[in-house]
């Protein structure tokens, strides 16, 4: 693998220049991706926040869902944040029944789940593999993480959310070998250590 990355932004929809412009500080080359020729090229794939539902639809349009999903499962680093976790997610809940999910993560997320208490918010984290500072999360319409499967380590809770049982810690970043998915915004904080981090792990692939 060479030292600058390809990393490609799906840029169907959503905040894809936040995310290029976060690569290209964090080491890589980012460039991106519409078609099928365009994700063939890259070495690992942003997928980044926005509409998940739109998202899921103009995968068909631009007939990126059979080339997308054959990449995560032969082993492509994919980092998805909020809607982006929710496509790379194995299942979503609250989502569209022909919402399409990329299986890239053993997860099921509850899709705008921070919604029903309050739209936005921000806090800051602590984050495993990520030292020194808590990482300053932006939250907006945001999934969380309900349930993993054995292989999903965690590496950030939203502590002290409001449930039916009390305050519970949300699981809001998780990682699966080479897939990464943040239930926040990295992107907009102007702190690179998450992007970093997936520039590693493409370095690694
Ligand atoms: N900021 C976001 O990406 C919001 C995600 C959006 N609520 C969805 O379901 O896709």
């Amino acid at each position: 693998m060479t030292a600058r990355p390809v990393v490609g932004v799906l840029a169907l929809q959503g905040d894809v220049r936040e995310h290029a412009a976060m690569l290209e500080s964090a080491g890589a080359r980012a460039v991106a991706v519409r078609r099928p020729e365009e994700l063939a090229a890259v070495h690992g794939l942003v997928l980044p926040g926005g509409e998940s539902t739109t998202m899921s639809r103009l995968l068909d349009t631009f007939e990126l869902l059979e080339p997308l999903r054959a990449r995560i499962a032969a082993g492509m680093p994919a980092f998805g944040s909020c809607a982006g976790m929710i496509l790379l997610a194995k299942q979503a809940l609250d989502g569209r029944p022909d919402q399409h999910q990329l299986d890239g993560l053993d997860m099921v997320v509850r899709r705008n789940a921070f919604g029903r208490q309050v739209d936005s918010f921000e806090e800051d984290l602590d984050f495993t593999g990520i030292p020194g500072e808590p990482l300053h999360a932006v939250f907006i319409r945001a999934p969380w993480v309900e349930k993993i499967g054995d292989g999903v380590e965690v590496l950030a809770r939203a502590p002290d959310t409001p449930s039916a049982e009390g305050a519970v810690d949300r699981i809001v970043a998780v990682r699966q070998q080479n897939a990464l998915a943040t239930a926040f915004h990295p992107e907009l904080t102007g702190d690179e250590r998450v992007h970093r981090l997936f520039v590693r792990i493409v370095q690694g692939a």
